[in-house]
């Protein structure tokens, strides 16, 4: 990446743009954007480790559509081994149906119908519930939104269910541009899959679609990746090492301070133990940091202090860096390494991301915005005007410190309450146009083919090596932002 103009001071990402270069790609679509890092991504995007943004669902989400979900550091092994099961168990293509029974009510399918951007759910009997497919599980038909309308909400799902308009079967599923084209010809927009009477998963139009543009970010045995954070305090190489046999494919070393010597103690007794993982540790700034981590056994370096929507460490510290030029320099200090870097916080466009690549990043970390869609863990609230959100929080704050340290006694959890970094509650609204995080990365990668293609770039290396940047003023920014009121 060049400079147009040698800045004079640090900057983050609303202070640069990027200039067009004379391009010989000649398709969009013909750009690769997969992630250059060991880590498997096909796109070069990651769900962070908060406790509002990554689940299960948010994890086979992303990772169906070729990033990565990292599980937060603060949920239990059990609950790690149990998700991480499941996760490898989903279908790479086919998604995963919303399951009631017969027996449930209308009530129960309105509430499941917030939790996946599926417009019906299946009716099942017998099997286990949302783990299937199980033995013995009957599909029995499915509840579309509409059937729910105007009836008594205690209405049983026997009631309302229907037989599908359409099914594939799973043996016999025909091409994804086929498969689109029957269910635009039925003008049918969820279609459950079956194997004979179970249930395998469902295939939508727009899920059609994106399997046919973003390849699954698989691990070796075929099935759907996944990362999981663990902090610097405890037994680290013990929980590293039992998140490795439970099959998480990428494990964050995650603290706020990332270029302290507990991080590299914990990070060098990790890396002793030649787990087959990609070993990504952070946060940090400088190029000192990135030397570090690496040296105790980093393949790849978070990077970003302070830029995160929920994070207060600026305002309370002063501590940290505008992103653009943490990312530019820590980026520069890893490859001299041949190591990557994640850049991770302060994304709010999808310019952001592209900035983030260009800098250097083979990856790009999004937490709150990603926060404000269907598949983060939250429950979906709707407020006074009936917009829908979700409500997010920092890993720093009161309340998650709270969570965090409730095996330890009163007083010790009272003194770790004061160190609160973060914001304990916000509105991460869900934007009607794109409920799902799968409308977000569908908008981001679109802004990112495009951005690469505007640099003459075929991939994430040229991008970084092609991309010319400028440094703008506030009006500069203003003036590129769309106006949907006259002025
Ligand atoms: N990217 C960012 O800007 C930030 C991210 N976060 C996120 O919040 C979560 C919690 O992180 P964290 O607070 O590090 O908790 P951790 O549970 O990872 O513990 C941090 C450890 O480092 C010690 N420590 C020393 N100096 C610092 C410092 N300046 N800040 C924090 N810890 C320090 C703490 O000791 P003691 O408590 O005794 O001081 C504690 O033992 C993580 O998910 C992290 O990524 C938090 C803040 C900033
Ligand atoms: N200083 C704090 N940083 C936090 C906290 N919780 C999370 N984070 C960091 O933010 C990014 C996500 O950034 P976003 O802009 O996409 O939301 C996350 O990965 C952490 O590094 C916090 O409480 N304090
Ligand atoms: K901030």
């Amino acid at each position: 990446m060049e400079f147009l103009t040698t800045p004079t001071t640090d900057l983050t990402y609303a202070d640069v743009f990027l200039v067009p270069s004379k391009s010989e790609v000649t398709s969009r679509m013909d750009v690769d954007i997969s992630a250059d890092d060991a880590t498997g991504a096909t796109i070069p995007l990651v769900s962070a480790n908060m406790t509002a943004v990554t689940g299960r669902r948010m994890v086979e989400t992303m990772a169906r559509r070729g990033g990565m979900g990292i599980l937060p550091q603060d949920v239990p092994l059990d609950v790690i081994e149990q998700v991480a099961g499941w996760v490898k168990r989903r279908h790479p293509v086919f998604e995963t149906p919303l399951r009631v029974r017969p027996t449930d009510t209308v009530l129960d399918v309105l509430h499941l119908l917030g939790k996946r951007n599926h417009p019906a759910v299946c009716v099942v009997e017998g099997g286990t519930g949302e783990d299937g497919p199980v033995e013995e599980e009957i599909f029995v038909g499915i509840v579309r939104r509409e059937d729910c309308e105007g009836v008594d909400r205690f209405s049983s799902v026997a009631s309302v269910l229907r037989p599908p308009a359409l099914t594939f079967e799973a043996g016999t599923f025909p091409s994804l541009q086929e498969a689109f084209g029957q269910l635009d010809t039925a003008g049918v927009a969820y279609a459950p899959v079956l194997d004979g009477t179970a249930l395998v998963g469902v295939m939508t139009p727009s899920g059609a679609l994106r399997s046919g543009m973003f390849a699954p970010a698989l691990d070796r045995n075929g099935a759907l990746g996944l990362g999981a954070a663990v902090g610097i305090n405890g037994d680290v190489a013990g929980r590293a090492a039992a998140l490795a046999e439970y099959g998480v494919d990428v494990l964050v070393l995650d603290t706020a301070h990332g270029h302290q010597q507990k991080m590299l103690d914990a990070l060098a007794a990790v890396k002793s133990l030649d787990l087959p993982v990609p070993l990504v540790a952070g946060n940090v700034v400088s190029a000192g940091g990135v030397r570090e981590l690496v040296a105790a056994g980093a393949d790849i370096i978070k990077v970003g202090v302070g830029p995160g929507a929920m994070c207060t460490t600026r305002m309370m510290t002063a501590v940290g860096r505008p992103q653009f030029s943490a990312v530019l320099d820590c980026a520069a200090a890893a490859r001299d390494l041949g190591k990557h870097v994640w850049a991770d916080g302060g994304v709010r466009y999808p310019r952001d991301v592209a900035l983030a690549l260009a800098a250097g990043a083979s990856q790009v970390m999004i937490g709150s915005w990603f926060a404000g869609t269907v598949e983060s863990p939250g429950d979906l609230v709707a407020d006074a005007d009936g917009r829908h959100y979700k409500e997010s929080f920092g890993m720093a704050s009161a309340r998650a410190v709270q969570n965090r340290t409730k095996a330890e006694d009163a007083y010790s959890r009272a003194r770790k309450a004061m160190f609160e970094e973060g914001i304990s509650t916000s509105r991460m609204y869900l934007d009607p146009e794109r409920p799902s995080v799968e409308d977000l990365l569908d908008m981001i990668t679109a802004g990112v083919r495009s951005s690469m293609s505007y640099a003459g770039a075929s991939d994430l290396a040229q991008f970084r090596e092609r991309a010319v940047v400028g440094v703008q003023s506030a009006a500069g920014y203003e003036e590129g932002r769309p106006v949907r009121q006259s002025w």
